[in-house]
């Protein structure tokens, strides 16, 4: 079985759209002793604003819509982040909504935890699990990559 190891210290994307992210800095100031504790990284709205809150530095990435969530999910799939705390809006269509739907997917595909509203992300926040190091199961993709393809 393949896993991936995650340190004591986590790596910790957030991300919220516009209409959300009100309840996310508010959750992440709130939280902020645990937040200052991991590695921070954020979209780039998300993250000026959050700065402010949050006493720790902020990985801030390209805003949303102009790539933020793909380099978000460029991260997950070379294992550099492990976890999201994304509060997306279930309400409002995105410019971008391919990309929010393929951030979920790559989080889906590696095993990364995801909080998409705050009760979810107060329970991932206050496992004893946050303190420790894991190893988290990874699908089996290798009869996928040795398919054959038909030449
Ligand atoms: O659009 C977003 C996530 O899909 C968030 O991007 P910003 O933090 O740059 O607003």
């Amino acid at each position: 079985m393949q896993t991936r190891s995650l340190a004591a210290r986590k790596r910790i994307a957030l991300v919220a759209h516009d209409h959300k992210k009100g309840e996310l800095i508010d959750w992440a100031h709130y939280n902020r002793d645990v937040l200052a504790q991991h590695e921070l990284y954020a979209t780039g709205t998300t993250g000026t604003l959050l700065e402010r809150k949050v006493d720790a530095p902020v990985h801030k990435l390209l805003s949303g819509p102009l790539g933020g969530d793909q380099q978000i999910g460029a991260l997950i799939a070379e294992g550099r982040i492990d976890m999201i705390i994304f509060f997306w809006d279930p309400m409002e269509t995105q410019p971008h909504d391919s990309d929010v739907k393929a951030l979920i997917r790559l989080a889906v595909a590696w095993n990364i935890l995801i909080a998409c509203n705050r009760s979810t992300a107060d329970f991932i926040l206050t496992s004893a699990l946050m303190k420790l190091p894991y190893e988290a199961q990874l699908t089996d993709y290798s009869g996928y990559l040795k398919r054959i393809i038909p030449e």
